[in-house]
């Protein structure tokens, strides 16, 4: 299967409520898409509408170049998988799977074929025989997946569809949807508020907020160039650190001072390259780039560390510099408690700069 979609300028409101804002992407065929955001920002929605469960107030929707949004969603051929399992308790495993190829004129050689394949890929060939309520979590969903992918859908649409289970399991749950994809090749959209999920399952992520599209790139790409401060400080963990700077000059060199602050950080202008100034700037800069040191030096500012968090392979030390406080990404023990001082310096190849105003990235498209 090949199958491109298309959403073009989609609009939809609930009431007075708008929650998809003039929606745009295009998926390539095969691609695997994670939709990611936060609770209520028009996730599911937008999947909704995609398969024909939900109308759009306005723009098109294109599966294969053919606007698709008068069609029912029986007519869309796609198939969806949701959080919840919804197997029919009273029906075996294989008759589960087997259900929406009954519907269609396929024999029952080819309908025995088709379950046995789906039910190999995803590994609960023994499981056939058995009903729902017999099975664990991770067993129900690759159930609701083999029933989902038998019919050999033009593209697959999961909503959440392994936020119930256990992490363990979770885990476990993502290596064999990315195996799945890999296999099938299946047009796929999934969506999530995990980012971990997005950022191991996706090909390219879309990052909503409040119904509006706020970057679309490769895992990598938003986490190394977020284009505003929501998905800065939505990609990564721990989060991003923001701080509004002044960008000054001292011993004709660049630098960046932390309001608050009385000293700056020496950037060099290399760091500033391709950067407008000509706005209020907010640093961003990441805990593995905030860098630690326990010998003061020239290049470095004094701190006072007023938060230790020991996560096993590593610690996240939170510093005062002025008044404002910074997270920093430290081996483990390396800072043995609060209230010492810590020198500290901020690696420029790492740092972000945003509007303050509008959060736009203020680098300029290369
Ligand atoms: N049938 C409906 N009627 C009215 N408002 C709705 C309806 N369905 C969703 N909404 C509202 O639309 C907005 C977007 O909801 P949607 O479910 O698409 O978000 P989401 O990002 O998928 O969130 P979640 O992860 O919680 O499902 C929310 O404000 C929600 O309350």
């Amino acid at each position: 299967m090949t199958t491109e979609i298309e959403l073009r300028n989609i609009q939809k409101w609930f009431g007075s409520n708008q929650v998809i804002k003039d929606f745009n992407l295009t998926i390539a065929p095969h691609e695997f898409i994670v939709m990611l955001g936060q609770s209520g920002c028009g996730k599911t929605t937008t999947l909704r509408a995609i398969a024909g469960l939900e109308t759009i107030d306005d723009g098109d929707i294109l599966i294969d170049g053919e606007p698709v949004q008068h069609l029912k969603c029986s007519d869309r051929d796609i198939a969806m998988v949701f959080q919840s399992f919804s197997l029919y308790p009273h029906m075996t495993v294989y008759e589960n799977i087997a259900f929406p190829l009954r519907a269609t004129r396929m024999g029952k050689a080819d309908i025995d074929k088709a379950v046995k394949e789906i039910a190999r890929i995803l590994q609960i060939s023994d499981l056939l025989d058995k009903r729902p309520s017999a099975l664990s979590g991770g067993d129900m969903q690759r159930v609701a997946i083999g029933r989902a992918l038998v019919r050999q859908p033009k593209a697959m649409l999961m909503d959440e569809p392994i936020g119930a289970l256990d992490a363990k399991l979770r885990e476990q749950m993502r290596a064999e949807i990315k195996r799945l994809h890999v296999k099938q090749g299946s047009t796929t959209v999934y969506v999530t508020h995990d980012q971990v999920e997005a950022m191991s399952l996706a090909d390219r992520i879309v990052i909503m907020h409040d119904g509006k599209l706020q970057q679309v790139g490769r895992p990598e790409e938003v986490y190394l160039h977020p284009a505003n401060l929501f998905v800065a400080q939505f990609v990564g963990s721990p989060v991003m650190n923001v701080a509004d700077i002044d960008i000054g000059t001292a011993d004709s060199a660049t630098e960046i001072r932390l309001q608050g602050s009385e000293k700056g950080f020496a950037f060099g202008d290399a760091a500033l390259t391709g950067i407008r100034r000509d706005a209020p700037v907010a640093l961003g800069i990441r805990p593995e780039a905030v860098l630690l040191s326990h010998s003061k030096s020239n290049d470095h500012l004094s701190a006072v560390t007023t938060n230790i968090e020991p996560l096993g392979s590593h610690d996240i030390v939170d510093v005062k510099i002025g008044g404002q406080t910074l997270r920093a990404r430290t081996e483990s023990g390396f800072v043995a408690g609060e209230g010492q001082e810590v020198w500290v310096n901020l690696d420029p190849e790492q740092a972000h700069f945003f509007d303050r105003e509008s959060g736009l990235s203020l680098r300029k498209a290369q």
